[in-house]
C-alpha cells in the first residue's frame, strides 16, 4: 500500500455496467487514503450507490453516432470541449493516473489524460473489449480485464494486460462467506428478475408466464422479485396476480446485496456486473443475453460462469415460457443441484478484482513531485499546529 495520499481520476458513463465497477475501486483507493474525481456524463451521475468520497464532474454529450453529419460535428464539439474540461480539472487536481472504464466519457478524459502525459489505465469489464478500449488500448499503460478469454484484444497488448476481475460493492462482496439460503422440498423458492440498470422488457413478457407452467411443487413456494421498466410494472403485477404467484416489483432496487442474500435463483441479462455479483456471492443463474449488445458481448460474458455449471444461458430468440419453465425444473427440482451450481458460480468469482486493479493503478505515478510537496506542506502544516498548542500552553 502506497503511504502517500494520491489523487486519481476515474471515467466511467451510461450504465450501471461502467458505474459501479468504478464505484467500488473509488470505494477501495478511499480506504487506501487517496482522492479520487469521477468523469461521467448525465445518465452515469444520476446512477444511484456513488461512494460519498466521490466529487463526480459531468461532461457536456459528445457521442459520435448515427449517419447524420450534423450529430457528428455536434459530436466531435462534444468530445473536445470534454477534453477540455479534463484538462482543466487535471489541473488542479493532479492525478496519478487515469482509469478508464469505457463507455463515451473515457474518451475525451483518455485524450486528455494522453495530451497532460498522465498514465492510463483501462478496466474491461466484458468478455470483449468495447469500443472506446478499443481504441485506446495500444495507446495506455496497462489493461485490466474482467474473464480469462476476452475477444477483440490484440495478443500484441499481452504484456501490459492483468486479469483482476470485475470489482463489485462491498455490500456484495461481504455475502461471499455467507452460506447459500437453506433450499429444501418445503421451502420457499425465491427468484430474483432484473434486466441490468435499464430493465428488460423480454423479462416482463416471458418470466410471469414462464413461472406459471413450473410443476406444483415448485410454482407452489414461488416468491419472486421482478425489476420491471415503469412502462411494464402495471403489467407484470397483474399477470402474476393472475397465476397467484407472489411477486414483488420495482423499477430499480437499490439495496441489490439484500436482494441477493435472499435469492435461490437469478434470471436476467448477462451484464458484466450482474455477472461479477452472481459469482461473488455464488447464486445459479439463468441468463438471456442482451441480442443487440455490441459484439454480443453478453453472450460472450456468459462463457466462464456456463462452463462452470454456475448458470444456463438461452438465446432471446427461444426464450420462451416453456423454455424458462424447462431450464428451471432441471436446476431446481432437486435441491443439491441448485446448490452445486450456486457452489460451481462462486468458484467463478474474483473476491479480490477491486483490490487487484487499485494495486496496479497504484503502481503508476510513484512518487511524483507534487506528493512530496504534498507531504512536505502535510509535515509543515503538522509541525506549526505542534508550536502554536506549545505556545497556546504556555
Ligand atoms: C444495455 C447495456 O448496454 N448493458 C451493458 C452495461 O451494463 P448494465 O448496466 O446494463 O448491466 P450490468 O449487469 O453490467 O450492471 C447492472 C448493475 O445494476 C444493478 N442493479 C440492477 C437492477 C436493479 O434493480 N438494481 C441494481 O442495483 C446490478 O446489481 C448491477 O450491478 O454495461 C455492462 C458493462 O460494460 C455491459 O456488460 C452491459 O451489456
Amino acid at each position: 500500500m502506497s503511504q502517500v495520499s494520491r489523487h486519481y481520476v476515474l471515467a466511467a458513463g451510461g450504465t450501471g455496467g461502467h458505474l459501479i465497477p468504478a464505484f467500488a475501486l473509488a470505494a477501495e483507493l478511499d480506504r487506501r487514503g487517496h482522492h479520487v474525481a469521477l468523469i461521467t456524463d448525465e445518465r452515469g451521475a444520476a446512477i444511484p450507490g456513488k461512494p460519498s468520497c466521490l466529487t463526480t464532474h459531468v461532461l457536456p454529450p459528445g457521442r459520435i453516432a448515427g449517419k447524420n453529419p450534423l450529430n457528428w460535428v455536434r459530436g466531435a464539439r462534444g468530445i473536445l470541449e470534454g477534453r477540455q474540461m479534463a484538462l482543466r480539472l487535471f489541473e488542479s487536481f493532479e492525478p496519478s493516473a487515469v482509469v478508464g472504464f469505457g463507455g463515451y466519457p473515457a474518451m475525451p478524459t483518455l485524450l486528455a489524460a494522453a495530451s497532460a502525459s498522465i498514465p492510463t489505465v483501462l478496466h474491461e469489464q466484458n468478455a470483449v473489449l468495447g469500443r472506446v478500449n478499443r481504441y485506446f488500448a495500444g495507446k495506455v499503460d496497462a489493461i485490466a480485464t474482467s474473464c480469462r478469454k476476452v475477444d477483440r484484444l490484440d495478443p500484441k497488448l499481452e504484456g501490459k494486460v492483468t486479469l483482476v476481475g470485475n470489482p463489485v460493492r462491498t455490500e456484495v462482496l461481504a455475502l461471499r462467506d455467507e452460506p447459500f439460503p437453506d433450499f429444501t422440498e418445503d421451502s420457499l423458492f425465491r427468484i430474483l428478475v432484473t434486466g441490468g440498470s435499464q430493465g428488460a422488457r423480454v423479462l416482463s413478457e416471458v418470466v410471469p408466464d414462464g413461472l406459471a407452467m413450473l410443476p406444483p411443487a415448485l410454482r407452489s413456494r414461488l416468491q419472486v422479485i421482478q425489476q420491471c421498466r415503469a412502462e411494464d410494472i402495471e403489467a407484470v403485477r397483474e399477470r402474476y396476480a393472475s397465476h397467484g404467484i407472489p411477486a414483488e416489483l420495482a423499477t430499480y432496487y437499490e439495496d441489490m446485496a439484500e436482494r441477493l442474500a435472499g435469492a435461490h435463483l437469478f434470471i436476467g441479462r448477462a451484464g458484466a456486473s450482474t455477472i461479477a455479483e452472481l459469482t461473488a456471492v455464488g447464486r445459479p443463474a439463468i441468463l438471456i443475453p442482451l441480442p443487440i449488445a455490441t459484439d454480443d458481448h453478453q453472450a460472450a460474458n456468459t462463457r466462464e460462469i456456463v462452463a462452470a455449471g454456475g448458470a444456463r444461458a438461452i438465446r432471446q430468440e427461444g426464450f420462451t415460457g416453456a423454455t424458462l419453465a424447462k431450464q428451471i425444473n432441471a436446476m431446481a427440482q432437486h435441491p443439491a443441484t441448485l446448490a452445486n451450481a450456486a457452489h460451481a458460480a462462486w468458484n467463478c468469482g474474483y473476491p479480490k478484482a477491486a483490490r487487484d486493479l487499485a494495486d496496479l493503478v497504484e503502481s503508476f505515478g510513484a512518487d511524483p513531485i507534487m506528493d512530496v510537496i504534498r507531504m512536505d506542506l502535510q509535515g509543515a502544516k503538522a509541525r506549526n499546529g505542534e508550536a502554536l498548542a506549545t505556545e497556546g500552553a504556555l
